[in-house]
């Protein structure tokens, strides 16, 4: 079966079948990569993770960020609190459904990955700072992480291959 978030769906133009994420609104042709079929006898979950992931994410920076600047916000002075509560809430719109991870990544993210809806592009380990890592290799395809803090603020992470 298809990971969690995902449907079949058949194109109206060409007749093909193609892939469409819930969460993201995201469509692809190929079939989103199956959660691998546990080998008979194998141990179910424990086979190594994956090498690379491809991700994208939305960053709300803080007056205690490593640099509390962005593209959006040349001086961000909002408090920890205050960034977290808007990290929920874009995560609340996005589950639910009444944006998309890309749109509000595009609009609110103060990361430059803002420009290409939040995507980070494939990266492997020791790319990131370790709790962005952690949580992202954590993460399913299509899977949507909870709010994560790193030294550059705080962070919801959509693992997209
Ligand atoms: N593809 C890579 N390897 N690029 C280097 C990543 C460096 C890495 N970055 C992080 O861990 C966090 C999590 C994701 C983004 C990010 C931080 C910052 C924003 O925070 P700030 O540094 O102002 O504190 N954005 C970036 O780095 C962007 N170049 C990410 C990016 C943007 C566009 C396209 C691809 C990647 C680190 N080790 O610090």
């Amino acid at each position: 079966q298809l990971p969690s978030g995902w449907e079949k769906r058949l194109s109206r133009s060409t007749g093909q079948t193609y892939y469409l994420n819930l969460h993201t609104k995201e469509s692809q042709w190929d079939r989103p990569d199956k959660p691998a079929e546990p080998k008979s006898g194998a141990v179910s979950g424990g086979g190594p993770g994956p090498d690379k992931v491809q991700c994208s994410h939305l960053l709300v920076k803080h007056e205690h960020s490593r640099r509390p600047s962005s593209w959006r916000e040349e001086n961000i002075t909002r408090s920890k609190e205050e960034a977290l509560e808007s990290i929920k809430s874009y995560r609340e719109k996005i589950v639910s459904g009444q944006a998309s991870f890309a749109e509000l990544a595009q609009k609110y993210s103060d990361c430059s990955s803002a420009k290409r809806g939040g995507d980070l592009g494939p990266f492997g380990h020791g790319a990131m700072q370790r709790p962005f890592e952690e949580a992202a290799f954590a993460l399913k395809v299509g899977e949507l992480s909870e709010p994560v803090f790193t030294d550059s603020g705080v962070h919801i992470i959509l693992r997209t291959a």
